[in-house]
């Protein structure tokens, strides 16, 4: 089916839900550029990228909403996006400006102090496309232009005054099982996006573009094909072994080094595919400016367990041993807290510790990282294999955040949750799920005696230990995590639809707001005209809702949340500055 690219302002003009275009295009009105020297350093009142930073701690230093008055947060504006399904992204702002993106890649400009809407970007969609992960991630900023990664896995560039698209490259062939779900990373004139599909069997890749022309400069494959280091962890199935990428990745402009994490291995059981099976379950050095792997590390070879370590790790630079060394910290889905040491020659394991209750691994090799199984809880053909945590993870994608002040790192975490899968053999078939296993039978349990299932942890990173944590005993936990130099943890989540801060010392809960509908999506805080704002989508669904599901389904007292869908952008500010 053909998708139709251009806008065309004819009269009368059709239904915007029947064509690709931008609604509702504002005035050219003013707006600051975005510069690499910008990127590097955001001013601390915007909010560029999707954690805010290159380093990824989900840091702001904005202050003026802080541990002592935050019980006076009220809501400005907000804004229903008509979407239902998953809104994740943050609200990404740019000196007033406000761009959110929604399930199928609709992309809307807000005036960020007024809640005026300046434009929405909507997308045509082919009609024979599935999605098996309704959600979009977020834009990136450059220049006057705004980048998305769309659904039928195109890069976007549109004009950030009016919405027009300013051109679309096809990335992938959605019909092949390729989609994206991720916000775009710029560095030094590249956008750089990878793409989904791990659960159909595709081969992992992440592109660079030419941030002005759209150009293609460099594709790299996550699985190396014949001749390329590491071709030889797979015996079969390389061409179809998943590693896909759909979260953002990371940025180090000393190193010139961006950090992608890969996700799970195709089909899910390893024994279909022997080997390590590079890089999947994996984090890749990669230099954007030619898309060459400088260094990887494989958090654990041949998943089974559908775990995918998407997350890119936070870069956070840590005294040891009197010592400053220049890190990757990473909360996995197979429940382990991962610190790694990133270096212009590659990555080096330094420490890996259980944050979730863990029954896979049964030791780390000290000197690699790399596990032993505990061969009894690793899935495999024609049987089936209970394991904890469950194929969600200790964490599945929703970011945790450093706060430099505390020292602190706040993961939202899943725990006492355990699960099942029972393997079978499969053909590959384009464009098809590529499980291996049955979906109906993804057993999910809760560990005997749980008294929660959502952990808000907060770990010190200097001793590797957990200095308090927030449980939740009837929810799980989906919520990306935000901190500030206010002293504040902000986060949603759970499936009550609240929205809450916590002291990020002490983890207090310090005030919580019901929305409409949970919040499974990126928050961010900014500034206009001196006053500070919380935003945050609402807008609950993909596997924050299936993992609903299958909780009503172990117990429906419990869990009886039926938690209502359609997106919401929200934002908060000090009552005593809100009409201003
Ligand atoms: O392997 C993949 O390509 C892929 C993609 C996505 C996605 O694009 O959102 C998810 C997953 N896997 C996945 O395993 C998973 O648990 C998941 C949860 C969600 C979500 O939005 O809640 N997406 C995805
Ligand atoms: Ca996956």
């Amino acid at each position: 089916q053909k998708v139709e690219n251009s806008v065309t302002p004819a009269t009368p003009v059709p239904p915007l839900s029947e064509r690709t275009g931008t609604q509702g295009a504002a005035a050219p009105r003013t707006y600051t550029p975005v510069t690499d020297a910008r990127l590097q350093k955001p001013e601390a009142r915007n909010w560029l990228m999707y954690r805010g930073t290159y380093d990824g701690h989900g840091f702001s230093p904005l202050d003026q909403v802080n541990a002592g008055n935050v019980r006076e947060l009220v809501p400005v504006w907000s804004f229903s996006t008509g979407v239902t399904e998953g809104h994740q992204s943050p609200p990404i702002v740019n000196d007033g400006v406000m761009f959110v993106t929604t399930p199928q890649a609709q992309v809307i400009a807000l005036d960020a102090k007024t809640g005026e809407m300046l434009w929405r970007y909507k997308r045509q969609l082919p009609e024979d496309l599935t999605q098996l992960h309704p959600t979009n991630r977020g834009v990136a900023l450059y220049g006057d232009k705004v980048y998305v990664a769309t659904t039928d896995c195109y890069l976007v560039a549109l004009d950030a005054k009016t919405g027009k698209e300013v051109w679309a490259k096809k990335v992938e062939d959605y019909q092949k099982g390729h989609y994206m779900t991720l916000a775009p990373l710029i560095a030094r004139g590249k956008v750089m996006v990878g793409g989904s599909g791990g659960e159909y069997g595709v081969r992992g890749f992440i592109a660079g573009y030419d941030v002005n022309t759209g150009e293609q400069a460099w594709k790299t494959f996550t699985i190396p094909g014949p001749g390329e280091p590491g071709h030889d962890t797979w015996k079969n199935g390389w061409e179809t072994g998943g590693g896909s990428i759909w979260l953002t990745g990371q940025y180090d402009p000393q190193l010139n080094l961006a950090y992608w994490g890969t996700g799970n291995a195709a089909p899910w059981m390893g024994d279909a595919r022997p080997g390590d099976n590079l890089h999947t379950s994996s984090v890749l050095a990669i230099n954007p400016d030619d898309g060459k792997i400088r260094g990887h590390h494989q958090y654990h070879w041949n998943d089974s367990w559908d775990w995918d370590e998407v997350s890119a790790p936070l870069l956070i630079n840590l005294d040891r041993n009197g010592r400053s060394i220049p890190t990757l910290v990473h909360a996995g889905r197979d429940g382990y807290l991962w610190t790694l040491e990133r270096r212009q020659d590659g990555i080096r394991f330094i420490s890996g510790v259980p944050f979730v209750n863990q029954d896979v691994f049964a030791k780390l090799d000290p000197e690699t990282g790399r596990p032993t199984y505990n061969e009894a809880r690793k899935p495999r053909l024609d049987n089936k294999v209970e394991f904890c945590p469950s194929l969600w993870g200790g964490k599945d994608w929703p970011p945790e955040a450093y706060n430099p002040q505390t020292k602190l790192l706040y993961i939202p975490a899943n725990e006492n949750l355990c699960g099942a899968l029972t393997g079978h053999r499969m053909d590959y078939v384009p464009g098809q799920l590529f499980l291996g296993a049955g979906l109906e039978d993804i057993g999910m349990s809760l560990k005997p005696g749980a008294t929660h299932i959502g952990e808000l942890q907060a770990w010190d990173l200097t001793t590797m230990k957990k200095v308090w944590s927030h449980p939740f005993p009837n929810s799980q936990l989906w919520g990306p995590v935000l901190t500030t130099g206010g002293g504040l943890v902000f986060m949603g989540g759970t499936n009550d639809r609240m929205f809450r801060a916590f002291d990020a010392k002490s983890g207090q809960q310090l005030w919580q707001t019901k929305l409409n509908s949970g919040v499974t999506a990126v928050p961010s805080t900014f500034e206009v005209d001196g006053t500070q704002y919380i935003a945050v989508q609402s807008g609950w669904g993909v596997d924050a809702q299936r993992m609903q599901d299958s909780l009503v389904a172990i117990d429906p007292v419990r869990f009886k949340s039926d938690v209502p869908q359609g997106g919401v952008v929200w934002v908060f500010a000090l009552r005593q500055r809100a009409g201003q």
